[in-house]
């Protein structure tokens, strides 16, 4: 038996549109049943739904053999696995937005501090972050700070917020982590599992 862990929300809807339009059959139908259930069994493989920043913690301590996860909570969090490869879903980005003509950044809001943390060093700028746990966008039209960092995907948000996007910081993917010693122990069955689903 291999333990999956999935990122419930977004990434959970992409890699079943993923499996879909690749006619990858195997598990789709366990995993879209009508449940508020957080496992499922199929055959030798056990899923587990869990919010992102806490999937590479259910690997970190074997609980979960694998997962997969945005690269943009790996790039937040130091994490003691392995980051496998990339997966071809879950495409988004990071930027830095903030309204029209906004010509200082001193205040950023952010639930991703350590990415804008790195990214404004890098450039080195001196910025204040703000710490928010969602609606980022809110920050700058209320004037708690002069931009944000946050995940842009269709750019849809910023846009019905008035707010335009200054630099992209970087590209997020889905990516496939793996227990650092489990990944070995139970090779046989995680290349298996990973065949069924397209990735090997
Ligand atoms: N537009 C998007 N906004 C946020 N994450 C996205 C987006 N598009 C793809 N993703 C990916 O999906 C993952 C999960 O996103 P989701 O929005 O479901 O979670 P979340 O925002 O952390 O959860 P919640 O909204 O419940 O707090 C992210 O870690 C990211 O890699
Ligand atoms: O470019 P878009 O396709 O509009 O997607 C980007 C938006 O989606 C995410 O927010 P989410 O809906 O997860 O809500 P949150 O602000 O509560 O995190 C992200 O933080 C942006 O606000």
């Amino acid at each position: 038996m291999i333990t999956v862990a999935l990122t419930k929300g977004r990434l959970f809807k992409d890699f079943i549109k993923y499996m879909e339009e690749n006619n990858l059959n195997d598990y789709i139908g366990a995993l879209t049943g009508e449940t508020r259930s957080l496992y499922t069994v199929v055959d030798n493989v056990k899923f587990i739904f869990a919010k992102g920043p806490d999937v590479p913690t259910y690997v970190e301590s074997g609980v979960a053999d694998i997962g997969i996860v945005g690269s943009d909570i790996i790039t937040e969090d130091e994490f003691n696995i392995l980051n496998v490869s990339q997966l071809p879903f879950g495409d988004c980005h990071f930027s830095v937005a903030a309204l029209p003509g906004q010509e200082s950044f001193n205040t950023i809001a952010t639930k991703y501090t350590n990415v804008a943390f790195e990214h404004f060093k890098n450039k080195k700028k001196d910025v204040s972050l703000v710490h928010l746990n969602g609606s980022v966008e809110l920050a700058p039209l209320l004037g708690l700070s002069d931009a944000i960092v946050d995940i842009v995907q269709t750019g849809g948000t910023l846009q019905d917020n008035g707010l335009i996007e200054y630099e992209k910081i970087m590209e997020i993917h889905a990516r496939l982590i793996a227990n650092k010693r489990t990944f070995y122990t139970k090779e046989d069955e995680i290349y298996e599992f990973l065949q069924e689903i397209g990735v090997v």
